[in-house]
């Protein structure tokens, strides 16, 4: 995986979608299209982005009986998209049927959609996991814990903070993919984001891709702040 920007398409329908890309010219983009999104529009807004050049992260974090979820990834690959997701806390067997669906779904002669296990979103914070999950570990060792379960499965990297990028590669693999939301500009609102960095930070710290929506989407010109956002994270000072 190149080291991508990944904007996260949160809005409620295809209309601001199109409005919110209008302004973005012939560029072609790495989007997310998660659950807000497609739950409204169903897979006909995938073959939209498709058509103009986008790469596509389907993020709808999969989390259900093993059965279900290869059975709910071979549709997916189906829409041949560039990258998907689970919740690890699905669980091995989980994880790997999530592996199969996508093999069996893959079209002929497409590459299989890569996969990525969501290790602890980056709204939770060390308090959740010890008094709402009733986890009595750092919060750091059950990412790891979890980023090393998905790569046993066959997964192909992890969705994490970026403060917790480098404990993956150096523990899991330096190849395992390592997607980070939770990025925020200098002086924006954090909102639900508790483990948050900036671009600078996340390429400091190793990330494989960051995500970033609102700080992007929310902003009085969205491609000017897409463009800043990209040097920062490209490590661009000019
Ligand atoms: O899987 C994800 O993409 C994801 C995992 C996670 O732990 N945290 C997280 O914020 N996300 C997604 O990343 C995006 C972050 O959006 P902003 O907080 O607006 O930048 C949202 O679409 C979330 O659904």
């Amino acid at each position: 995986m190149e080291r991508p920007l990944i904007i996260a398409l949160d809005f409620s329908e295809r209309i601001k979608v199109n409005q919110f890309l209008s302004s973005f010219e012939s560029e072609t983009l790495y989007v997310k299209v998660g659950m807000e999104l497609f739950y409204k529009e169903g897979p006909s807004i995938i073959d939209d982005l498709k058509e103009k050049g986008h790469k596509i992260f389907l993020d709808l974090k999969l989390h259900d009986i093993p059965n279900t979820v290869k059975k709910a990834m071979h549709g997916l690959a189906k829409l041949d998209v560039d990258l998907v997701n689970v919740h690890a806390a699905g669980g091995r067997s989980m994880m790997e049927s999530a592996i199969e669906g996508l093999e069996s779904g893959t079209i002929a002669g497409k590459v299989r959609p890569a996969c990525i296990a969501v290790t602890q979103l980056t709204s939770t914070t060390q308090e959740m996991v010890k008094d709402e999950l009733l986890i009595n570990e750092e919060l750091r060792d059950v990412v790891l814990h979890y980023g090393k379960t998905a790569f046993e499965s066959g997964l192909d990297g992890v969705v994490c903070s970026s403060h917790e990028v480098r404990l993956i590669q150096q523990q899991i693999s330096s190849d395992f993919i390592t997607v980070t939301p939770g990025i925020r500009i200098k002086g924006d609102a954090a909102n639900d984001q508790v483990r948050i960095a900036t671009p600078e930070l996340a390429r400091e710290l190793g990330s494989t891709a960051i995500v970033v929506g609102r700080s992007i989407t929310g902003a009085d010109d969205p491609y000017e702040t897409y463009k800043m956002v990209k040097k920062m994270w490209e490590g661009i000072t000019s």
